[in-house]
């Protein structure tokens, strides 16, 4: 197989963006965050005084600002012009004002170029890719060889998330529920569509979710070299 084109979906907390650092790691490939895209224009928006329910202004912003990923899988790094932007785009009032702007459909449209731009790209440069989030086995890149859909329990992954972000279940459901629900209403990624792979957290350990997804790709490129 030339190359290889990994699309992993899934709520908060299901292990998504560790897995995938891990894989793309694992065969040298590039890693793409498609949240952190949303996320930076949220804090792009909020740094340039744009009112996130203007959803004119918004996609406009989306359109023109000068996004830079860094899809090194050991180093991630997210930027606007020069101005690293790593830290700001987990904090948590950000993180409660992504949905804004992730549910305004002119804005998708945008990060969808964007991202299947940058999966061809980094397909072609290394070999492979691994992209992570809300809808590439769906929309962004449904013709991918691998795709996955990462699940777990609300219970496991509210206990993630509220041991990364040291807080309370009850502060993290609020933040992490009620976001996913948002997001839902306009891409769906809390169930396999046809022809992706189901992958259950709930019940494994980190190491073990990793290899499920390695065990994956590695079929699809056994597969892929029988054709
Ligand atoms: N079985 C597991 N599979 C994946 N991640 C796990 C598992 N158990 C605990 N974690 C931890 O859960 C946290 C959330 O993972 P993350 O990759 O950020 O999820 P997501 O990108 O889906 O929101 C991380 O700190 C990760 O190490
Ligand atoms: N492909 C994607 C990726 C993320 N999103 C949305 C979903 C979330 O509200 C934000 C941030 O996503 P991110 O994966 O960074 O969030 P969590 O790791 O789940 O906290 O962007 C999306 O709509 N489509």
């Amino acid at each position: 197989m030339n190359q290889v084109q990994v699309a992993i979906d899934g709520p908060s907390g299901t292990g998504k963006s560790s897995v995938s650092k891990l894989a793309a790691k694992e065969h040298g490939w590039g890693y793409l965050d498609t949240g952190a895209m949303y996320r930076a224009l949220t804090w792009w928006c909020l740094d340039q005084g744009i009112d996130l329910t203007d959803q004119q202004a918004v996609a406009e912003a989306g359109r023109t600002f000068d996004l830079r990923m860094g899809t090194d899988p050991s180093a991630p790094s997210v930027a606007v012009g020069e101005r690293r932007i790593d830290a700001e785009i987990r904090e948590p009032a950000l993180t409660e004002q992504v949905a804004a702007v992730a549910t305004n459909l002119e804005v998708r449209a945008n990060m969808r170029d964007r991202q299947r731009a940058l999966m061809e790209q980094l397909a072609q440069e290394t070999g492979g890719v691994v992209a992570e989030g809300r809808d590439i086995t769906t929309v962004v890149a449904p013709d991918a060889q691998v795709r996955i859909l990462m699940t777990a329990s609300e219970q496991a992954r509210l206990a993630r998330r509220s041991k990364e972000l040291s807080s309370t279940v009850e502060a993290t459901r609020a933040q992490i529920v009620d976001r996913d629900k948002a997001d839902s209403t306009v891409s769906q990624f809390m169930t396999a569509a046809d022809g992706v792979r189901l992958v259950d957290t709930s019940d494994l350990t980190f190491e073990q979710s990793l290899a499920a997804v390695l065990q994956i790709v590695q079929e699809a490129i056994d597969a892929g070299e029988r054709e």
